[in-house]
């Protein structure tokens, strides 16, 4: 007999409803929802009943953008797939996405399987992989019509970090005709980076080193340009694109008008940029350099705009770009030169948090905070039904959220591997309190009962969101 477990008498709450619904869970999978009053749900006999009164019934979050141990800026992100996915499974997050990355000069296969050897064996939670591109030639672009048969159908694509992973125009409209041929979604960091590194080299030139000239140099105008030009390039190519970690109300401007046009134009969004602003990265002795990330911080101003966006679907998905890099001793490399601060800010554990107090805030709805935070990240990286909902035939992939709860968020309490957090003495209203991946309770009652390695890759299909 498979185990079976019911969840009794919460508000499942999944993109498309919310419900009074049990839910029966047999071995891995969702295998039927009734009304909690029903003789169909008080008929159901089972080895674990939890009782989700005066609770949400979620599904687990899909986080579709970290960056475990990822090489960057001279330093690794520090979270392992093993602290970060525990992490994850905390926060109520049961699925990520991470990238793996195409050393330039090297083949698309050597970064996977580096990054399936980094990742098997110690995931707490499932994960998939896109794949970053630093090197679109020849060899690469055919090596993407392999990734896609195998399940990474998803390629990230950088218009800033010249050297490093800096793709040019045209090596951009070549990938992306690819994509457009073999089903590969394009994710595009739309920064100019070449005039950002002439706007480095200027304010280092001048004296100007503290963090917060990270956030000057970056220009807003600087994103939406390079917004601007990675959707005419996917015109152009007649492909799709997935603009990340949109924090600028102008790169909003420009999906908002890509979309009115009926262009299939994706963005997506993360906490930091609903919730910090460049005050943060302005925090004296050199507490600033918590806060570098790229895209940066914006001024508090741009938050509005960027809630909008998610309201209205101009931006479709809020991700995590979890790569944390620690104060001490990582961060600190950038003293006296902020463009040596790793960029990258720990968030994994936060996410559903954040955007659940969005709700309390009365920014999105609850349905919304799981469209954003689950459905549509599901979807739109060929999860889904699998993953990012409750419903007969799913992972069961499960959060008992309980909506009452009240939190500070601190890296004395965090599970992170970080020395900060970037949201530390935040209040919160609503907690996770169970949560089960696979049926599996890795975290049960806020303890934490997973393991290293129960955690699946998941191999993915194409983008579901366009039909
Ligand atoms: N976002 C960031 O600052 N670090 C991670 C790499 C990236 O997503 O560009
Ligand atoms: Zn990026
Ligand atoms: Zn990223």
């Amino acid at each position: 007999m498979m185990p079976r477990t019911v969840i009794r008498g919460g508000l499942v709450i999944t993109a498309a409803e919310e419900t009074h619904a049990d839910v029966l869970v047999e071995d891995e999978r969702v295998v039927a929802l009734a009304a909690s009053d029903s003789d169909v749900a008080r008929g159901w006999t089972a080895d674990r009943t939890i009782d989700a009164t005066g609770k949400y019934v979620i599904p687990g979050g899909v986080d579709p953008h970290t960056h475990m141990e990822m090489p960057f800026g001279g330093t690794f992100a520090a979270d392992t797939f093993e602290t970060g996915t525990r992490a994850a499974a905390w926060g109520g997050t049961t699925t990520i996405v991470d990238f793996a990355i195409q050393t330039k000069g090297h083949a698309l296969r050597e970064g996977l399987d580096a990054w399936h050897l980094k990742s098997g064996g110690n995931c707490a939670i499932d994960y998939g992989f896109h794949m970053i591109l630093s090197d679109v030639d020849e060899g690469s672009l055919k090596e993407m019509d392999l990734l896609v048969d195998e399940g990474v159908t998803s390629f990230k694509l950088f218009m800033a970090y010249p050297g490093v992973f800096y793709s040019d125009d045209g090596q951009i409209l070549r990938a992306m005709q690819r994509g457009a041929a073999n089903g590969g979604l394009i994710m595009m960091h739309a920064e100019n980076g070449i005039a950002i590194d002439v706007l480095v080299e200027q304010a280092l030139a001048e004296g100007r080193t503290d963090p917060r000239y990270h956030g000057e140099v970056r220009k807003a105008l600087l994103e939406s340009e390079a917004t601007h030009r990675a959707i005419q390039l996917a015109r152009v190519a007649g492909a799709p694109l997935y603009v990340v970690h949109v924090s600028a109300e102008e790169a909003v401007a420009e999906l908002t008008q890509a979309r009115d046009k009926g262009l299939p134009v994706f963005g997506e969004t993360c906490p930091q940029y609903l919730f910090l602003s460049t005050d943060n990265l302005a925090e004296p002795d050199f507490e600033g350099a918590k806060y570098v990330c790229s895209t940066p911080l914006r001024p508090r101003e741009h938050q509005a705009a960027l809630w909008r966006g998610l309201r209205t679907n101009d931006l479709q998905v809020v991700s995590t770009d979890h790569c944390p890099f620690c104060f001490t001793g990582q961060k600190e490399m950038g003293r006296g030169d902020f463009s040596k601060i790793p960029n990258g800010m720990p968030g994994v554990e936060n996410r559903m948090d954040l955007l659940h107090q969005g709700v309390v805030d009365g920014h999105i709805t609850r349905r919304r905070w799981i469209e954003i935070a689950c459905a549509t990240p599901a979807r739109m990286f060929g999860l889904y039904p699998k993953k990012g909902t409750i419903a007969p035939g799913s992972d069961a992939d499960i959060v008992i959220y309980d909506p009452a709860a009240q939190q500070t968020i601190s890296a004395e309490t965090h599970h992170m591997n970080v020395d900060y957090s970037a949201y530390e003495g935040k209040q919160i209203t609503g907690q996770v309190e169970t949560v089960l991946s696979r049926g599996l309770p890795v975290i049960d009652g806020r303890a934490y009962t997973g393991r290293a390695g129960h955690g699946r890759y998941v191999r993915r299909s194409t983008c579901q969101y366009l039909t």
